[in-house]
């Protein structure tokens, strides 16, 4: 069963909070979906493996730690899982970043593929996939399944704000993945939209409607 972490940082919730506010405009919901995606990062890279290494110091010479040589990518769902990649590399900035181009259809709430272009070593690399929301979860596995299809092992999934049904739905298809969730909310309306949630993530993110 994968591992769920539901964040529990107050800097985490206030931001959380803030772009939950229907008043809250493009320009301060981009740079607190930014700013919690750095958080967010903080806390799903803390099981990177790290190496000793001997280095000198301006007083000696001793061991210090690196990390171990494993590449990183940062996959974002498009759109609005660009919202979170500048943030993501505020910590990880030597990540290689590709792209998976994914709506839902707003009638079946399917994932619909429109892109994808992704590092050539990305079977080599651990992968973190981002998207600020899991609603029915349909995106986010379909994101997965095709990373899987190209060879990559290890995937950590990150998303601001998670439905039940799309946590239950990604434990049952991708238990091997460890999800990384700012906020788990109530329920999915019937439109497919998450309550409370915040609305639509891409739309509130690149101010169209
Ligand atoms: O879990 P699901 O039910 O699949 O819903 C979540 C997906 O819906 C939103 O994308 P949307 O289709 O609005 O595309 P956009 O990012 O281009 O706005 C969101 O960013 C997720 O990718
Ligand atoms: O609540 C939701 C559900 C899907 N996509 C969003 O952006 N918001
Ligand atoms: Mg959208």
């Amino acid at each position: 069963m994968s591992n769920v972490y539901v964040m529990d940082h107050p800097l985490i919730q206030h931001k959380i909070g803030l772009i939950r506010r229907e008043e809250t405009g493009s320009r301060d919901f981009r740079a607190l979906v930014s700013e919690i995606a750095t958080l967010m990062c903080y806390e799903a890279t803390r099981d990177l493996k790290l190496e000793d290494v001997k280095i000198k110091t301006p007083i000696c010479e001793t061991t210090a730690k690196q990390l171990e040589g494993k590449k990183l990518a940062i996959i974002p769902i498009l759109r609005a899982g660009i919202g979170m990649v500048e943030g993501m590399l505020v910590l990880i900035p030597a990540a290689k970043v590709g792209h998976i181009g994914l709506y839902r259809d707003p009638e079946t709430l399917e994932p619909v593929e429109y892109y994808c272009k992704l590092p050539a070593d990305c079977d080599e690399r651990e992968v973190f996939v981002v998207d600020p929301m899991v609603a029915t979860g349909g995106s986010s596995a379909a994101a997965i399944d095709l990373l899987k299809a190209k060879g990559v092992k290890k995937i950590r999934f990150l998303c601001i704000i998670a439905a039940p049904e799309g946590v239950e739905r990604m434990q049952r298809e991708h238990p091997d993945v460890d999800l990384y969730i700012g906020a788990l909310d109530d329920h999915l309306n019937d439109h497919g939209y998450i309550v409370p949630g915040l609305g639509d993530a891409g739309d509130r993110i690149f101010g169209t409607k």
